[in-house]
């Protein structure tokens, strides 16, 4: 079995996360960030890494209300697709969204048959009550934007699938 490992990312892994998104940003697949959004982040961040130490996969949980989060910026290094890294990475983070007590984790994604086998299931319906929306509209965080299908957000959004699993 090819060995890697899972832990939380640190500040070291700040800009290889950022170098690791990068092509997916350009090509829209995820949302881009500015560095200080990644510092910023970085206790929601959880890194895979190969014997050699590299970063080699990341993935984050971002807590949008008490019930809850998102899974965000999950990628893996191509050379390392389909050898169980996402996999490992979104057990970390599901394990994350459960200690901290959040029941729903909502993603938006291309990669719907990945998000399925994991136990997400597409959603249209709104996620939240009025009053919650109300809240999250204040947030600044371009995610939370996104989850909440505002206009100025929805170009960046075309084409990806809103899934949720219940915790
Ligand atoms: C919420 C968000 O962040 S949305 C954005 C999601 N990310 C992206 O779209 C970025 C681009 N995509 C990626 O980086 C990756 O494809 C990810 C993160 C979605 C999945 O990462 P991977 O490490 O390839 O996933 P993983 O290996 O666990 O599973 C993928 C496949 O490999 C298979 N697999 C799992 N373990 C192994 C293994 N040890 N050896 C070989 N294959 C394996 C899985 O069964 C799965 O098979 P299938 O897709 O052919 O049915």
């Amino acid at each position: 079995m090819t060995s890697f490992r899972v832990r939380p990312a640190t500040t070291a892994d700040v800009q290889t996360i950022q170098i690791l998104v990068e092509p997916l940003v350009n090509d829209r697949i995820l949302l881009g960030k500015d560095l200080v959004v990644f510092y910023e982040a970085v206790q929601e961040f959880r890194v895979a890494v190969a014997p050699d130490g590299r970063v080699i996969g990341c993935g984050a949980l971002h807590v949008m209300w008490h019930d809850l989060a998102e899974v965000r910026t999950l990628a893996v290094a191509s050379e390392w697709l389909g050898k169980g890294v996402g996999h490992v990475l979104l057990e970390h983070i599901e394990r994350d969204a459960h200690a901290l007590g959040l029941q729903r984790l909502f993603c938006l994604t291309f990669e719907t048959a990945f998000f399925r086998r994991h136990g997400f299931e597409p959603v249209n319906e709104e996620l939240v009550d009025p009053a919650v929306f109300a809240q999250l509209s204040l947030s600044p965080d371009e995610g939370v934007a996104e989850f909440l299908n505002l206009s100025r957000v929805k170009p960046n959004t075309l084409g990806n699938t809103r899934m949720l699993k219940r915790l």
